[in-house]
């Protein structure tokens, strides 16, 4: 009998925190056993909500929890549920053996790698690239291991879907090659792993090899970016150096005239307020990470009260939609011609993607000119739920960054020995 093991799978995004607990052997699929997640980290308070598989008994949804204000406190409280799971005999905290954490940016990581003092120190030099994830993400990585007295941490990365395929003339910067180099400078693209997820999922959906399947795919959530996968591969993403360019987001700019920083203020490379002494933030980044986006421009990081406000005829809630889906089509019609018109599906996925039908509607009505439409037969999901056909090439998938690295985890030998 192949071993079983307990693997958590800790996704911190910008503002959320995503945790399932999976039973896996080598070799075999994860099977759920906790789903857990506290959401509105950047509009509190936050809500908690944690699903037993198995157990009626211990399921609680969208509670209020004031107290939880960041990750941290966030994978505290889940802790604290499973300790009080009484159907988890032998498959509490104290068994979890794995641990996998999504790491935004990995730089040129070509794979996952067990989190060492050594890989640790190596992300470390990557935290100014993504402000709002990677300390916090290394947070949870020193609390897991100082909570969970058997777990080996593993670090998955967002980078390396992109990093392992997009050409040179697509992740070069126009600038001095030298500095470039550096300084580390080209784009790395991020939300690889839900790209991963997505594809696997198209690909049995579609019935189609991997390497014949071409998608534009769009992952909006706090964060949003698209991606062109060709034959299975990243070709172009819009997001860069760091998670702030190409779309919009909750409290993001998305991409800007870079000049625009200096006009809006005049000491645009002092340090924020907000940085630390792991964290160096200049008020540009800040201003540029955390005070933009529909954040700054109506006061709430909820896209669904954009599309509320919209409804209800809100002028400046509507120019914030507009604004996002203008900047969409245009990635739309970018990545339609880098891939040669020939696209099996445009995919939507991540909380806005998944959860708001106008703004998916509002999308694809200016992208009909591509031969992209809804028609009537939704409701035809796929075995597992996660894949829904909205119309003969647009495809609704419910990313699962968790489930994807308890997957991968699973089939990689190195974390088994
Ligand atoms: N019903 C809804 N309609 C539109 N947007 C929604 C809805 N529910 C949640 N959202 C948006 O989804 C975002 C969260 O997306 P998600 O991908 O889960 O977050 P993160 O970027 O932290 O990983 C929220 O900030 C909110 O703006
Ligand atoms: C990379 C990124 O922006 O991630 P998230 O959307 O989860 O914040
Ligand atoms: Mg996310």
């Amino acid at each position: 009998m192949p071993r079983t093991r307990l693997i958590l799978s800790v996704n911190a995004g910008s503002s959320s925190i995503k945790l399932s607990l999976y039973s896996a052997s080598f070799g075999s699929t994860p099977v759920l056993l906790v789903k857990s997640s506290v959401s509105g980290l950047t509009s509190p308070p936050a809500k908690f909500s944690y699903s037993n598989n198995g157990n009626k008994g211990h399921n609680i949804e969208d509670r209020e929890s004031g107290d939880v204000t960041d990750q941290g406190s966030a994978l505290e409280l889940f802790l604290k549920h499973l300790g009080q799971d009484d159907s988890l005999k032998g498959h509490g905290a104290g068994e979890i053996e794995l641990a996998v954490h999504r790491i935004v940016h990995g730089g040129l990581f070509s794979e996952a790698v067990v989190l060492s003092k050594e890989t640790i120190q190596e992300i470390e030099h990557l935290t100014d690239l993504a402000p709002l994830h990677n300390a916090a993400a290394l947070a949870l990585v020193k609390l897991a291991t100082q909570r969970l007295p058997k777990v080996v941490n593993i670090a998955y990365f967002d980078t390396t879907f992109h990093t392992r395929s997009i050409s040179p003339h697509v992740y070069t910067y126009p600038l001095d090659p030298g500095m470039a180099q550096k300084k580390m400078i080209r784009k790395y693209g991020f939300h690889g792993i839900s790209y991963s997820f997505v594809l696997r999922e198209a690909v049995e959906f579609l019935q189609k090899p991997a390497e014949e399947t071409s998608l534009i795919s769009l992952h909006l959530g706090s964060g949003a970016s698209a991606a062109a996968i060709r034959n299975g591969k990243s070709i172009d993403t819009t997001m860069g150096l760091t998670p702030l360019e190409g779309l919009p987001g909750a409290t993001r700019s998305g991409s800007i005239d870079p000049c625009l920083v200096f006009h809006y203020t005049s000491n645009a490379s002092s340090l924020a307020r907000s940085s630390t002494k792991e964290l160096h933030i200049s008020i540009a980044e800040d201003i540029l990470n955390k005070q933009a986006g529909w954040y700054s421009m109506v006061g709430t990081t909820d896209f669904g009260k954009v599309v509320q406000g919209t409804h209800d005829g809100d002028e400046k809630m509507k120019l914030v939609f507009d604004l996002f889906v203008d900047r969409i089509v245009g990635y739309i019609g970018n990545y339609f011609v880098k891939l040669g018109g020939k696209v099996d599906a445009l995919t939507f996925s991540g909380g806005i993607g998944e959860r708001s039908e106008d703004l998916r509607r509002a999308v694809i009505d200016k992208v009909a000119c591509l031969g992209f439409k809804l028609d009537d037969s939704s409701g035809n999901t796929d075995s597992n739920g996660a894949v829904t056909r909205l119309g003969p090439k647009v495809l609704l998938i419910k990313t699962n960054e968790e489930f994807e690295m308890a997957q991968e985890c699973a089939q990689d030998k190195r974390f088994w020995e």
